[in-house]
C-alpha cells in the first residue's frame, strides 16, 4: 500500500480487515438497510425530574465492509449517540449493535474522532498520535515513523512537539484525525472531524481523508452538517430526523471513486445536493418533532 504502513510489529495483532456493522433489533440479522421497525435500535437518556430524552429510535442500518458510510441530520437529533452506540461507549435500551460478529468495545480496532477532540493535555502532538501505538506495545522507532507520516498528511508535521494548549482548534482536530488513523483500525467514527478547519483547509482534508481512506478502506461512519460534505465521502448518505423515527432516508451516491475536486462541481453532484439540502430543510421546518416546524 503506497504512503501507508500498517503500525503493528509482526509479534503484535495485525488489524483485522474492515468489518461490517449491524444496528439492528435483538435476533434480527437479516433485517436490511431501508426497512422501519417500531423496535429497531433505540437509546434514551434520563433527566433530572424523571423525563426522559430520545436520542435515538427506530433506527437500523447495516453497513458493509469497507463501505463509507455519511450521517446528516439537524441538531440533537442524534448522531452522537449513533456513533457511541456503535462504538460501545453506550449500551442500547432496545435492539442491538454489532461489529463483525461481537458487541462493540471501544479499543484501537476502532478509530474515533470526538466532537471536543479530546486530547491529552500533557502530552505533544506527536505523543497524542502515537498514544494507541504506545499502548499496543509497537516499538519507538516504528511509532516514531508512523506518527510523523501521519501528522506530515494532515499538515502538522512542524507541530510534532506541540502542545494541545499551543494548537488552534483546527490543529487540535487534524491531530485527532491523526491519531484515530494511527493504529490503522478497521472501523472509523468521526464525529464531525473537519468542523473546526477554515473552508479551504477543509475542502484539503476531505480529499487527504479520501486518500487515506482509500488505501485501508476501513469501514467508516462519519457524522456532519455539511451535504457537500457528505456527497463527497459516501458511498451512502444516511439522513437522521428527531425521534421517534430517527432513519429517515438513505441515499446511495454513485459518484465514481476516486473523486477528485472537480467531482463537486459536476451535475449529478449538484443534484445530489439540491435533493440533500431539500430534505434537511424540510425535516427542520416541516417535521412536527422538530423544534423549528412551521419556521423559516
Ligand atoms: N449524556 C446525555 N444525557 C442526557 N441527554 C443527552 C445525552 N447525550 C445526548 N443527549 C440528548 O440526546 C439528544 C441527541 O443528542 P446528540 O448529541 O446525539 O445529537 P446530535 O445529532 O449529535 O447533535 P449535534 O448535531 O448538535 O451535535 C439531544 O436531545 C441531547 O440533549
Amino acid at each position: 500500500m503506497p504512503g501507508w504502513i500498517s503500525p503493528w510489529p509482526t509479534k503484535c495483532w495485525l488489524p483485522s480487515a474492515p468489518l461490517p456493522i449491524w444496528i439492528l433489533p435483538t435476533g434480527d440479522r437479516k433485517l436490511r438497510s431501508a426497512d422501519h421497525r417500531p423496535q429497531a435500535c433505540r437509546k434514551s437518556f434520563g433527566r433530572p425530574g424523571g423525563t426522559t430524552t430520545t436520542a435515538v429510535a427506530d433506527f437500523s442500518l447495516d453497513i458493509a465492509p469497507g463501505e463509507f458510510v455519511t450521517i446528516l441530520g439537524p441538531s440533537g437529533c442524534g448522531k452522537t449517540t449513533l456513533l457511541r452506540l456503535v462504538n460501545g461507549l453506550l449500551k442500547p435500551d432496545g435492539g442491538s449493535v454489532t461489529v463483525g460478529d461481537r458487541t462493540p468495545v471501544p479499543g484501537p480496532d476502532m478509530g474515533f474522532v470526538f466532537q471536543s477532540f479530546r486530547l491529552i493535555p500533557w502530552a505533544t502532538a506527536e505523543r497524542n498520535v502515537g498514544f494507541g501505538l504506545e499502548l499496543a506495545g509497537v516499538e519507538p522507532v516504528r511509532r516514531k515513523e508512523i506518527v510523523a507520516r501521519l501528522l506530515d498528511r494532515v499538515g502538522l508535521g512542524r507541530s510534532a512537539s506541540a502542545y494541545p494548549a499551543e494548537l488552534s482548534g483546527g490543529m487540535k482536530q487534524r491531530v485527532a484525525l491523526a491519531r484515530a488513523l494511527a493504529t490503522d483500525p478497521s472501523i472509523l467514527l468521526l464525529d464531525e472531524p473537519f468542523a473546526s478547519l477554515d473552508a479551504q483547509t477543509r475542502e484539503i482534508m476531505q480529499l487527504e481523508l479520501l486518500h487515506l481512506w482509500s488505501e485501508r478502506r476501513a469501514t467508516a461512519l462519519f457524522v456532519t452538517h455539511s451535504v457537500e460534505e457528505a456527497i463527497l465521502l459516501a458511498d451512502r448518505v444516511v439522513v437522521m430526523g428527531a425521534a421517534p423515527h430517527s432513519l429517515r432516508h438513505i441515499v446511495p451516491i454513485d459518484l465514481p471513486r476516486p473523486r477528485r475536486d472537480e467531482v463537486r462541481t459536476s451535475p449529478a453532484f449538484i443534484a445530489l445536493r439540491n435533493e440533500l439540502t431539500g430534505i434537511i430543510r424540510a425535516l427542520i421546518t416541516e417535521d412536527p418533532n422538530s423544534p423549528f416546524f412551521n419556521r423559516g
